[in-house]
């Protein structure tokens, strides 16, 4: 499996944005630009929109994700959700371990690991999140951090257990900075995730992993980024919120 048959897949991740009504109005302008896009298309919605989001797109080829779940399968754990509550809400993705959780949350890496097992074990499938800071780019060791985070992301994960995981590289001082990381950039450290897999599995495994990039992908230059062979698709956070920008990254994950 290669490129050619890896299937791309499109995530919007539309964070802290949309009351219900709002939701509703951005999918159903959403559904008919986006209904022949030859790739996946999944819009990851803040709890409160869960149930309104898959109602909106019933019958349609939009899958629809949480932001977030917690590790536990119950508990005293105040404002957090199991993955079982997703799955029972009739939730397919979850995002796990964005760059936000980790940066204004407190999450690390073990507990990243964690909210993956619990996501995998409640059956839903994962999009995890790794990418460097900007310092650490500066210092050179990108590779390193991309490397570490899905190892430790991974552990206790199957080589099985792989197909319901899409990996979202997204560097830190890309995301919401309106910084891209160049084309080149994005396909070789989404390269260099690709040899983590590999690593950590086989070479089928890693050929058949989906793994996006993340961080200011827009209409402009999705092409060239999507156009990359390590790049699989992408995980989108501003232009998922307004249709006709989401709709022309499809487009592009499309050709
Ligand atoms: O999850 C999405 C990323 O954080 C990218 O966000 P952005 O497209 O607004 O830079």
């Amino acid at each position: 499996m290669n490129k050619a048959t890896r299937q791309a897949v499109i995530a919007g991740n539309w964070k802290m944005n949309k009351t219900r009504p709002e939701a509703k109005a951005l999918i159903e302008e959403m559904i008919p630009l986006v209904k022949d896009a030859d790739c996946g298309v999944i819009i990851c919605v803040p709890y409160t929109n869960l149930e309104t989001a898959i109602a909106a797109t019933k019958g349609t080829n939009i899958k629809v994700g949480a932001e977030n779940c917690h590790w536990a399968k119950s508990g005293a754990f105040t404002a957090e959700v199991s993955a079982d509550m997703l799955k029972e809400v009739g939730v397919e993705y979850v995002i796990i371990g964005h760059s936000e959780r980790r940066q204004y949350f407190g999450e690390t890496d073990v507990t990243v690991n964690q909210r993956v097992r619990a996501a995998l074990d409640a059956g839903l499938k994962v999009i995890l999140c790794v990418g460097e800071l900007l310092n650490e780019r500066e210092q050179g060791i990108t590779e390193e951090i991309c490397s570490m985070q899905t190892k430790i992301a991974l552990a206790g994960v199957s080589k099985e257990e792989m197909k319901d995981i899409i990996i979202a590289y997204e560097p830190v001082w890309a995301i919401g900075t309106g910084k891209t990381a160049t084309a080149d950039q994005a396909d070789e450290v989404c390269g260099a995730i690709r040899g983590v897999i590999a690593k950590l599995y086989d070479d089928a495994t890693a050929q058949a992993t989906t793994i996006q990039y993340g961080g200011s992908m827009n209409a402009k230059n999705a092409d060239e980024l999507l156009g990359k062979v390590n790049v699989d698709g992408g995980l989108i956070g501003g232009a998922s919120l307004k249709a006709p920008d989401f709709a022309a990254i499809i487009a592009a994950a499309s050709k």
